[in-house]
C-alpha cells in the first residue's frame, strides 16, 4: 500500500486531528490560516483553535488575482500560471506560520485549503443552456502539499455542484455541527465580500438545516473606500457615518434578479461590483452623489439586503421556531459598526452576538469551516441532511499526497 494512503488510514482513526484550515475569500485581504484540533464527525464535531493569523496578501499579489478575479474575459497564460503560484505561496505561508508557531509539520495531520476564487456561474446567473451550476477555485492543493509536507485536501465545492448544488454556501455544514444549540434557534451571519448565512433549529434537525448567500457584504464597500480613500475598506465604517442614505438608489439597487430569485441562492463579485453601481447610479439619475452619501447608502444596501433575506427565509420556517431568533455575526463585516447596526434595527426581533461569543473567532470561522470539511472527508460517517436543496448530503475535498 502507498505509505501515504496507509498515513491517511491512520489519521482517519484518530481521536483527534490536527488540521489546517485555509481560507482566501472575495476580499482579497489575504489568507487566513487557522490550526485545528478536532474530535468526533458530523454533529459530534468538536473544534479548538490553537493558532489563527492572516497572512496579508501584498499589493502586486492582489492585482495579479484581480486581473482574472470574477473577469468573463482573461488572459489565460496568466490564470494558468497563477494556479500554480497561489499553491505555492499558501503552502510556503503555512510552512512560515508553523516555524512561527514552533509546531513541527509532522505534528499536522491535514490541510484543507478553499483556494482562490476566481469566477463564480451558478446556472441561474450564466443561463447557457444545457451548462450545470459551475465555480472555480485555484491554487492546486498539489504544492500546499508539498511545500508542508502535509496531506492536503483541497477543490472543495466541485463535489457540492455534481450533486446538483450551487458549490456554495459550504458553511451550513460546518455551522451544523460546531454551532447547534439544543433549543436554541440560531442564525449565523457571515459578512465577507458576499454575505451569507445559515438556519439551525433549535430542534437539531438537520433536514430544515437551511443557507444562502444574501448578496453584498463588503465587496462593493472595499471597492469604493479604494477609490475614494485608497485605502483597503472603509474601516468601523466611519466613510459611511458622515453620509446619508439615498433612497432612489437604495430601491434602485434592491431592484436585481438575485433578490427575488427562489431560495437557496448564490452569487458574488461577478454581479455585485463597481459596473452594477454605476449603471444604477445612472438609472436612478444619482451619479452625483458624493462619497459619503454613496457609502451610506452602499452600506445600507448590504443591510437591506441581508435582513431581507433573512426575512424571506424565516417565512419558511414553522411559526413556533421563528421567535427568539438568536443572530451571531462572523466575517470582517462583523467589525463594521454602521453595517452591524443597521442590520440589528432592521431585525427588531432577533437578538445579535458574534460566534467569538460561541468560541470560534468569527475572522477564523471559514478557515475553520474547511478544517471541518477536512475532518469529515477522511473520517466522517456521513449527516443526512435529508432533500434540502443546498445541501447534499456528501463529503468534500480532493486529497494531494506529498510525493
Ligand atoms: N474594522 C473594520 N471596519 C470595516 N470593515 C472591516 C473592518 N475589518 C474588516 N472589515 C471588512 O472585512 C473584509 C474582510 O472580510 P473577510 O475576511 O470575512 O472576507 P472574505 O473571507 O474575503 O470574504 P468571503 O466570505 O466573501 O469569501 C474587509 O475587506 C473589510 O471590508
Ligand atoms: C464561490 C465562493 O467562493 N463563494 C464564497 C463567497 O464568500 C461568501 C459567500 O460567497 C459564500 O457562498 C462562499 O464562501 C463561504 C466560505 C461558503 O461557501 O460558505
Amino acid at each position: 500500500m502507498n505509505p501515504q494512503l496507509q498515513r491517511l488510514y491512520q489519521l482517519a482513526q484518530k481521536p483527534e486531528r490536527r488540521i489546517i484550515g485555509l481560507m482566501s475569500g472575495t476580499s482579497l485581504d489575504g489568507l487566513d490560516v487557522a490550526l485545528c484540533r478536532v474530535t468526533g464527525d458530523g454533529p459530534q464535531t468538536r473544534v479548538i483553535i490553537e493558532h489563527f493569523t492572516t497572512v496579508s496578501y501584498d499589493d502586486a499579489f492582489k492585482d495579479s488575482i484581480r486581473a482574472v478575479f470574477a473577469k468573463k474575459q482573461v488572459d489565460f497564460e496568466h490564470l494558468t500560471v497563477l494556479n500554480e503560484q497561489i499553491g505555492r505561496r499558501h503552502g510556503q505561508w503555512v510552512a512560515d506560520c508553523l516555524r512561527v508557531w514552533n509546531v513541527p509539520a509532522d505534528s499536522v495531520d491535514l490541510v484543507a485549503s478553499h483556494g482562490q476564487t476566481v469566477y463564480h456561474a451558478p446556472q441561474k446567473q450564466h443561463q447557457r443552456p444545457g451548462y450545470p451550476n459551475a465555480t472555480l477555485q485555484i491554487g492546486d492543493g498539489d504544492h500546499i502539499a508539498v511545500e508542508t509536507g502535509i496531506i492536503t485536501l483541497s477543490d472543495f465545492r466541485q463535489r457540492h455542484i455534481a450533486h446538483g448544488g450551487e458549490g456554495a454556501p459550504l458553511a451550513v455544514y460546518g455551522d451544523y455541527f460546531v454551532f447547534s444549540q439544543a433549543g436554541e434557534n440560531r442564525i449565523l451571519l457571515n459578512m465577507g465580500g458576499i454575505a451569507n448565512f445559515t438556519y439551525l433549529p433549535g430542534s437539531l434537525d438537520a433536514s430544515v438545516v437551511f443557507t444562502t448567500d444574501t448578496g453584498p457584504g463588503n465587496t462593493l464597500l472595499d471597492a469604493y473606500a479604494r477609490q475614494f480613500t485608497g485605502k483597503p475598506y472603509d474601516e468601523n465604517g466611519q466613510l459611511a457615518a458622515s453620509g446619508q442614505v439615498n433612497n432612489a438608489l437604495l430601491s434602485a439597487l434592491l431592484d436585481h434578479p438575485f433578490f427575488v430569485q427562489p431560495f437557496p441562492k448564490t452569487t458574488g463579485p461577478e454581479v455585485f461590483n463597481s459596473d452594477y453601481v454605476r449603471d444604477t447610479r445612472q438609472r436612478s439619475q444619482t451619479a452625483d452623489l458624493g462619497p459619503e452619501d454613496l457609502m451610506a447608502t452602499l452600506t445600507q444596501f448590504s443591510a437591506k439586503s441581508i435582513a431581507q433575506a433573512i426575512q424571506q427565509a424565516l417565512g419558511n420556517v414553522p411559526a413556533a421556531d421563528r421567535t427568539a431568533m438568536h443572530v451571531y455575526m462572523s466575517g470582517g463585516g462583523a467589525h463594521n459598526p454602521v453595517l452591524t447596526k443597521a442590520i440589528e434595527a432592521l431585525l427588531p426581533g432577533c437578538t445579535f452576538a458574534k460566534t467569538d461569543d460561541l468560541g470560534i473567532a468569527g475572522d477564523a470561522k471559514e478557515a475553520v469551516l474547511f478544517a471541518v470539511l477536512a475532518n469529515e472527508c477522511v473520517a466522517g460517517l456521513g449527516t443526512s441532511f435529508g432533500n434540502r436543496q443546498g445541501v447534499p448530503s456528501v463529503s468534500m475535498g480532493k486529497i494531494s499526497f506529498t510525493k
